[in-house]
């Protein structure tokens, strides 16, 4: 029971009075690296965005860490990657560090400049882009700035990360190293991993748990243990 990270209990939810999500409990324990899979507009981001607080269940209920999400305060211990339609341009005037640092401030962690500086270095060298600090976002790849990303939603040490669609827009080359870092985010430096993916087969050995969502509704929450597939998505804990 105190290794569950996330759970979701009975979740429904509209848009506008149209049904997108239907009684959906799941589950996901502390080092999993689970993938969120289904097809277009089953509701895969929706759903993510609830587990956030981002958007409002009709009913049902999330927690995190053991916390219902409406006493959870501890949100640097979440990092959010959001689904990312369009690469940033040229002309977009951030620099790495200034993306980078945001959840620090948002966080109100009350960290010295030091502090701060040590947290956004330790984070671009977890995701191999250590020497961008002082770059222009804009002026970076696709792929480097989903690293970016990825730096940014490290930088206050989350213990879950939530990933949407990360590898839109990224080259396949470029996407196996992608992979290969998160899967030494969660197997080295311990970080449970939720993951919106389409592209399941390609990551199927580095995750132990599918959350399978179909017209709204979770038709499997499975954790791959021991060579033993277990579903544990519907049970009450
Ligand atoms: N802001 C919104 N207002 C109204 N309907 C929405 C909104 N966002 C999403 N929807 C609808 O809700 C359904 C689920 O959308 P969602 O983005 O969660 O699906 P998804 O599984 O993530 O899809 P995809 O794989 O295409 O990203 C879709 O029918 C979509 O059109």
């Amino acid at each position: 029971m105190d290794n569950i990270v996330l759970k979701g209990e009975g979740i429904n939810f509209s848009y506008d009075g149209c049904k997108v999500l239907r009684d959906c409990s799941f589950m996901v324990k502390d080092g999993d690296f689970a993938a969120v899979v289904g097809s277009n507009g089953a509701g895969k981001s929706t759903l993510l965005k609830i587990c956030l607080g981002l958007l409002k269940p009709d009913s049902g209920s999330i927690w995190l860490f053991g916390k219902p999400l409406d006493r959870f305060e501890d949100w640097s211990k979440i990092g959010y990657v959001p689904q990312r339609i369009l690469t940033l341009n040229l002309g977009f005037p951030a620099s790495v560090e200034e993306v980078v640092s945001a959840p620090l401030h948002a966080n109100k962690l009350r960290l010295s400049k030091g502090e701060q500086d040590a947290l956004i270095v330790r984070s671009l060298e977890q995701v191999g882009m250590a020497g961008y600090k002082r770059r222009l976002i804009g002026r970076l790849s696709a792929g480097q700035q989903q690293r970016i990303f990825i730096a940014k939603a490290l930088v206050s040490s989350p213990k879950l990360l939530f990933l949407d669609e990360p590898t839109t827009g990224i080259d396949n080359e470029t996407e196996e190293d992608f992979y290969n870092l998160l899967n030494k985010l969660n197997k080295e430096d311990g970080i449970t991993i939720v993951m919106v993916t389409h592209d399941y087969t390609d990551i199927k050995s580095m995750v132990n748990r599918v959350v399978q969502l179909s017209e709204g509704s979770i038709t499997d929450n499975i954790r791959k243990s021991e060579g033993e597939d277990k579903n544990d998505g519907n049970i009450s804990i």
